[in-house]
């Protein structure tokens, strides 16, 4: 697969650095609206993992200052799209019609109606529209979806989700829905393309949560799905501290096992509560997962873009599960603001 990156920030960084490392993935060309990162001058992109950008040797690389120039060169197969994602619904739609496949930094749109606009339009077209939903690429989260759809541990019972960041300084845009639609669409739209993955679509949805503008900060939400047996209670959003930037993790029942796993970034340090498998019986399992090192989930990420392109199946990087975890948003989001179940 012959790869191209659009837009060259935190996420179009780590990217290209998975194209380093993966096989069956070439990066032959990217597009950047800057002068100097067209040069190879990459220093100064710094996200919250991963190295500092660097001086990258573009010898190799069909080098751009726009997506639709980009979009001309016919040996590029795929845009890896690491555009904001108020720019995500222009930039999908021009690659399908200029017949290229799409791998899409999540979130896929900044609602549902256009996440679904979009896969009509890659369906229409035979073209893979895939989004870059890399939780499920971290071995933490990787095994839980391994777990339920192996069955090792009988049926996957439901559990709890969080998922919260300090302040988001950064971004004088975070809350508003036309440009990162706030905490729901930005930050938990992770856990919710996870639990569409692990539960399907939920039945329904009881969610409060603090607004913030038209959109929630900090927010509390049930679900329950067709098997009644099935509970699930997720949470998160941003909280006014700034001590604790980031904080993710679980409890998940499943028959015969219940998962633990929490990550939490601190100003001083990070800690971390490993997985633990606690099987039935009592027996506590606590497996080796790799290295820690998040990038190594968007290798495994563009390779499997790789792979979709020969013929294998999609999994979690399907355009539709994409678009259900912002309908699950928006369904969380309308309890909310009715102050009722949906
Ligand atoms: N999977 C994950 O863990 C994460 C995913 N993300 C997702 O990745 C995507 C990109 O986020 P991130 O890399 O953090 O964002 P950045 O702001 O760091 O990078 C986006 C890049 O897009 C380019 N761009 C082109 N046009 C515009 C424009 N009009 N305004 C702003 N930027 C423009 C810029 O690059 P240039 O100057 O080269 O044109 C910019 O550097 C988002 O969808 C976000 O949700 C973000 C963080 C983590
Ligand atoms: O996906 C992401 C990971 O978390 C960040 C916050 O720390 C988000 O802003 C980002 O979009």
């Amino acid at each position: 697969m012959r790869a191209g990156i659009a837009g060259i920030g935190f996420m179009g960084w780590i990217h290209y650095l998975a194209y380093q490392r993966a096989t069956g993935a070439e990066l032959v060309a990217f597009c950047t609206r800057d002068p100097q990162r067209r040069g190879g001058d990459w220093t100064g992109i710094q996200g919250n993992f991963g190295p500092p950008g660097k001086q990258i040797d573009v010898s190799n690389l069909s080098v751009y200052e726009t997506l639709d120039e980009m979009l001309e060169n016919d040996s590029i197969d795929l845009i890896d799209i690491c555009l904001p994602v108020h720019l995500h619904v222009d930039a999908v739609r021009k690659c399908l019609e200029a017949g290229k496949h799409v791998l899409c930094e999540k979130p896929l749109a900044l609602n549902a109606d256009d996440a679904a606009s979009l896969v009509a339009l890659a369906e229409s077209k035979g073209l893979h529209l895939m989004v870059a939903h890399v939780l499920a690429y971290l071995p933490e989260f990787r095994l839980l979806v391994d777990a339920q759809q192996s069955g090792k541990y009988g049926k996957c019972l439901g559990g709890r989700f969080k998922r919260v960041i300090g302040p988001v300084d950064w971004n004088p845009d975070f809350y508003n829905p036309e440009k990162v639609g706030g905490p729901l669409i930005d930050l938990h739209v992770h856990d919710a393309h996870l639990l569409r993955l692990l539960f399907g679509m939920p039945k329904e949805v009881i969610s409060r949560g603090r607004m913030r503008g038209e959109t929630t900060s900090y927010f509390e939400s049930m679900m329950t799905y067709d098997d009644p047996d099935v509970i699930v209670s997720v949470g998160g959003g941003t909280i006014d501290q700034h001590g604790r930037p980031f904080t993710h993790g679980y409890e998940v029942h499943f028959e015969r096992a219940t998962i633990q796993f929490e990550f939490a970034g601190f100003d001083d340090g990070t800690e971390l509560m490993p997985v633990k498998i606690i099987h039935e019986g009592g027996k506590i399992e606590r497996p080796e997962l790799g290295s820690g090192d998040p990038a190594d989930a968007f290798v495994i990420e563009v390779q499997t873009a790789a792979d979709v392109l020969a013929g294998k199946d999609p999994g979690a990087l399907a355009g539709q599960l994409a678009a259900d975890a912002l309908q699950i948003c928006e369904l969380e989001l309308q309890s909310i603001k009715s102050n009722a179940s949906v």
